[in-house]
């Protein structure tokens, strides 16, 4: 993978900057390690030289590569590796700048076969060769033979398509704003959940987003530009330092929040300190995210398959709250659901390679009691 993204990143700085290729892969491979190569004089002169544009060039990989980290860019890709589950090309239909239809249409002029909606797993994990399937579970998610490569379409180019893991869709899908309302999308970057978001909201309605990290903020902004979003305010503000009393979110109703978590994709157990800190930080920003005064609704996602960020932090948050909040069950028919920790768990969903064909992820709805239901649960 690390030859790979050194390639694939060259590929790119050559063809788009007419840089020769040795000089483009020995600028990436330096880019991505960050320290620096051994090298003479002259390279170094030239990497100086080339460094700024060679940071715009490598957010625009990851824009391409819909990821926000460098290390990402190295990460295998799901479904890679001898023996792993095959996990399919997911496409979101960016519903801001075209229609399924016509993304179908598009397909098919490009030689694919439309094989319509999928009536079961099965028929996802068997997909082959130049065909494409709507998804079983998601309306405008359309799916391809894993390893299907888009990043060079004019579709995804254009941001008329995204192509996001159909778990990682999950979160907007279920938290389901009507349309004005006003959204906060707590930890936002690089964006594409914040860009489904504004595909569901129709553009109507305001988006605030808050992320620490200024370069994946300038990744998002380029990838919520390209996508048409409008609706949206970004701010580069720790989310826990967000007033929740400022009169600016008196109208927020829903909330999604996808904290930091230990990717399932990266396949070596943390160590439990890590997942202290982070499911620490985890209860704290979910608490955080319920004082807003109107929210009714709220998604907390993580693609960890670690239950210390996911079952526990929803059920030590849930206790804390007494009987403001309670778990919905969504999406009944979803095949995988949360751990058996505490009762009600399995209202919360779980995703993974094996059993929904995905990255591993995890999700659960919260929504605030009305006050007739406010009984203890
Ligand atoms: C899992 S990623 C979010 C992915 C994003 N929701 C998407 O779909 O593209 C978690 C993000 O949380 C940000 N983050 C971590 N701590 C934060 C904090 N205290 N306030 C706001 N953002 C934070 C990180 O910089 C990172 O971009």
């Amino acid at each position: 993978p690390v030859l790979e993204a050194v390639l694939d990143g060259a590929a790119l700085l050559r063809a788009e900057r007419k840089l020769p290729l040795p000089l483009a892969k020995v600028l990436v491979y330096d880019l991505l390690f960050g320290k620096g190569l051994k090298c003479g004089g002259r390279w170094k002169a030239l990497l100086r030289r080339h460094r700024a544009r060679l940071e715009a060039e490598l957010a625009r990989l990851k824009v391409r590569r819909g990821v926000s980290r460098n290390e990402e860019l190295l990460a295998a890709a799901p479904g890679a590796g001898p023996g792993a589950p095959r996990v399919p090309r997911y496409v979101r239909v960016n519903t801001l700048k075209t229609r399924v239809d016509d993304v179908v249409d598009f397909f098919k002029r490009q030689g694919y076969s439309f094989l319509g909606k999928a009536g079961s797993m099965e028929e996802l994990r068997t997909l082959s060769g130049k065909k494409f399937l709507l998804d079983l579970h998601l309306p405008e998610l359309l799916v391809f033979p894993p390893q299907t490569d888009f990043h060079d379409n004019r579709l995804y180019m254009s941001g008329h398509i995204i192509l996001q893991d159909k778990a990682s869709c999950l979160p907007a899908f279920l938290l389901s704003p009507v349309a004005s309302s006003h959204v906060i999308d707590a930890c936002a970057a690089p964006g594409n959940k914040t860009s489904h978001l504004a595909a569901i909201l129709k553009n109507k309605g305001q988006i605030f987003a808050f992320d620490l990290d200024a370069k994946r903020l300038a990744t998002m902004n380029t990838m919520l530009m390209r996508a048409g979003v409008t609706s949206f305010k970004l701010a580069q503000q720790d989310f826990l330092t967000v007033d929740p009393q400022d009169p600016k979110y008196s109208k927020v109703t829903y909330i999604l929040l996808d904290p930091s978590s230990i990717p399932s994709a990266k396949g070596t157990a943390p160590s439990a300190e890590r997942l202290q800190a982070l499911a620490g930080f985890q209860r704290k920003v979910l608490s955080h995210a319920l004082s807003f005064p109107a929210v009714q609704r709220l998604a907390y996602s993580t693609c960890s398959v670690h239950r210390e960020e996911n079952e526990d932090v929803v059920q030590a948050v849930l206790q804390e709250q007494g009987s403001a909040f309670r778990l919905v069950n969504v999406f009944p028919s979803w095949p995988c659901r949360g751990l058996a920790t505490f009762p009600g768990a399995e209202c919360c969903l779980r995703a993974s390679p094996t059993a929904t064909l995905t990255q591993g992820f995890f999700v659960a709805v919260l929504e605030r009691c009305r006050d007739q239901d406010a009984v203890p649960r």
